[in-house]
């Protein structure tokens, strides 16, 4: 089963305003709400693709029911721990170019922490477990690490999808996926990844420290694949960008419903790149549909 824990869910109010003015009133021509957070996005884009999934992690308050009904409602299945404090309210803001405003996330006792640490112990090495997005200041630095630690010893396979601290505090361990953008993966090295060779070259040097396969997401510019024995580019294919709120987190999805499949790795990759370009190309999520269209599009080359 493919499991995913968002520590920090959030409701995403997508705000479309044809011209934002800074300090004006403006009127949105366009409002959605979906339920957000980057494991949420990943389970109902695996459920999307026909692959079962599972979404831990903490919801509270009316913005919690809201993205539970809105998961039962997609069939997408979760065991969420409730906080008793409302779940954050995230903004993005589409005006010609996309703004975002994240919330913090909930104060969590330390009974709470460890509730779903032991939620981690009861997976075995059938499962994945996909960590994704920001961790809550309430949580201790080292968090993602210890679920890490729980997930070794039993043999569950991590992905990790996070930024900044978190990332940073997870790196040397061992990791079956990594999707940073190539800003993030620059960040991690205090490098500038401007190509696929540059992505592929730090890339690599994840792959050194104990991550298995390594997708470096480069927006429009496509996307690069590292692993122990092979590097590979796979180009985006052509369309409009409507909310690339969730791309990245559709690459993972994709990859790892297709690999769960029983698909290769490189048929993995170009399944996550053909999800995250399906996503980008409209409001909510992909549906497989889409990804199975755009996915011709998509050429799969090695990276010398
Ligand atoms: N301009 C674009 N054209 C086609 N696909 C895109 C474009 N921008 C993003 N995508 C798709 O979304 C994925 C993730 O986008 P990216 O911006 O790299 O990551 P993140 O959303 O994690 O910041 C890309 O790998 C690609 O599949
Ligand atoms: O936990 P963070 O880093 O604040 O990110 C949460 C946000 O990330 C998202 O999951 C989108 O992620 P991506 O655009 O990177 O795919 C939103 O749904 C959510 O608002």
């Amino acid at each position: 089963m493919i499991y995913t824990c968002t520590l920090n869910p959030s409701i995403d109010y997508i705000m479309h305003v044809d011209s934002f003015e800074a300090g004006g009133l403006n009127r949105a021509g366009q409002t959605f709400f979906y339920p957000g957070g980057k494991g949420i996005n990943v389970s109902r884009v695996v459920n999307r693709l026909g692959v079962q999934s599972r979404a831990l992690g903490f919801i509270g308050g009316f913005s919690g029911d809201f993205i539970s009904d809105f998961l039962d409602e997609e069939g997408v299945q979760h065991q969420f721990m409730n906080t008793g404090q409302k779940t954050r309210v995230n903004v993005k803001l589409k005006s010609g170019d996309e703004t975002e405003i994240n919330g913090p996330g909930p104060a969590l006792a330390e009974d709470m922490q460890q509730a779903l640490l032991d939620q981690v112990q009861q997976l075995t090495s059938e499962d994945i477990l996909v960590l994704a997005g920001s961790v809550p200041s309430s949580l201790p630095g080292d968090y993602y690490e210890k679920i890490t630690t729980i997930c070794e010893r039993n043999h569950t396979k991590v992905v990790l999808d996070t930024s900044g601290e978190a990332l940073k505090q997870i790196l040397g361990q061992t990791l079956f996926l990594m999707k940073p953008n190539h800003h993030e993966l620059g960040d991690l090295f205090n490098a500038e990844i401007n190509t696929p060779e540059d992505a592929a070259l730090y890339g690599k040097k994840l792959v050194e420290q104990g991550v298995e396969n390594v997708i470096v997401s480069m927006g429009g510019q496509g996307a690069v694949y590292v692993g122990r024995e092979e590097q590979w580019y796979a180009n985006v294919p052509e369309g409009t960008v409507k909310n690339s709120v969730g791309a990245g987190d559709s690459v993972v999805a994709g990859f790892l419903a297709a690999y769960s499949e029983g698909k290769s790795i490189a048929e993995a990759f170009r399944f996550g790149v053909a999800s995250g370009s399906a996503t980008a190309f409209q409001d909510d999520l992909c549906q497989q549909e889409d990804v199975l269209q755009l996915l011709e599009q998509i050429n799969v080359s090695s990276i010398q």
